[in-house]
């Protein structure tokens, strides 16, 4: 710190340039975890994102809604590194992300479900979260350090164990994955996504084809990873009815432009997402 100086109760500090950029960043980190700045994204003619900007709050559960070719898909392939902007900017966790490659953007821990490699479908469903898990791993160099990755490899497992009881998928930990229905796959894409470091874990549809008891549960179990894990995740939905209690905070897309913005409440009562839904 350069100095400080006291103007009655307040304290002025004086920073150095990049304490500053240190201290803007420890806010970036604080408070919201991605960021887009007027991002646009043009398929030959069509603009299919046009200057959106948005912000998704660390540890919440938010929701992007809209009818089909609005854009959602567009915006997260862009957000984690799929597609590259042709406008604007995307900031991850206090960097700059925009145009970085998708495996750059995983190993800072936003996880696209699809970007892992899919589970092993004859694998059982706890070598499957086992395989994704960052670990140093065996190898004949480490040989003489058999008691320690022993000692790892049974943490793995531990740690392992307790990731399916978050997303309800303790009771299946030996089952071989093709056994498992199309929402448990989901739920195990999930598993994989913590397993791998997630911190925020960008959805499609995970309770697409899913009876509504089920996804209910599969809402449920989200809205507690962000609870207890401060994980953020981040929704495409459709089925809108079952999935907007469980939001924080939505987003309504329609051509490529963000309509409309706010708790599921405000959102649901204003009447250009009502046109749009409805007209
Ligand atoms: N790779 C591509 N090449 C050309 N056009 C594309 C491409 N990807 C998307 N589009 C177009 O961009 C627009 C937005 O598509 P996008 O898939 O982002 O919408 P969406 O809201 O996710 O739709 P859905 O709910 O049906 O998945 C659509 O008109 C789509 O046809």
């Amino acid at each position: 710190m350069k100095c400080s100086c006291e103007l009655g109760d307040t304290t002025i500090l004086i920073l150095e340039p990049e304490q500053y950029v240190g201290a803007l960043k420890m806010d970036a980190r604080r408070s919201t975890i991605l960021q887009t700045e007027n991002l646009t994204k043009r398929f030959g003619g069509l603009t299919a994102l046009n200057r959106v900007s948005i912000k998704v709050e660390r540890g919440s559960l938010t929701m992007i809604m809209g009818p089909n070719g609005s854009g959602k898909t567009t915006l997260i392939n862009v957000c984690s590194g799929i597609l590259k902007p042709d406008e604007g900017r995307v900031l991850f966790d206090g960097e700059d992300i925009t145009g970085a490659p998708p495996h750059e953007i995983y190993k800072l821990g936003f996880i696209r479900t699809f970007q892992i490699p899919m589970p092993f479908l004859k694998l059982n469903v706890l070598e499957n979260v086992l395989v994704a898990m960052k670990n140093s791993g065996e190898s004949p160099l480490k040989a003489p350090l058999r008691p320690l990755w022993m000692k790892e490899e049974e943490e793995n497992v531990k740690r392992a164990m307790e990731i399916l009881g978050r997303v309800g998928l303790s009771d299946s930990w030996d089952k071989e994955s093709f056994k498992l229905g199309g929402g448990q796959l989901k739920m195990l894409e999930v598993a994989r996504a913590l397993a791998a470091g997630a911190k925020l874990i960008a959805l499609d549809e995970p309770i697409g084809g899913v009876d509504p008891a089920y996804a209910n549960e599969i809402l449920g179990y989200l809205s507690d990873l962000r609870k207890n894990l401060g994980i953020t995740l981040l929704l495409i939905e459709h089925r809108i009815d079952l999935a907007l209690p469980f939001a924080d905070y939505v987003y309504v897309m329609d051509r490529g432009v963000v309509i409309s913005q706010g708790t599921p409440e405000e959102v649901s009562n204003d009447p250009k997402v009502l046109e749009v839904y409805l007209g």
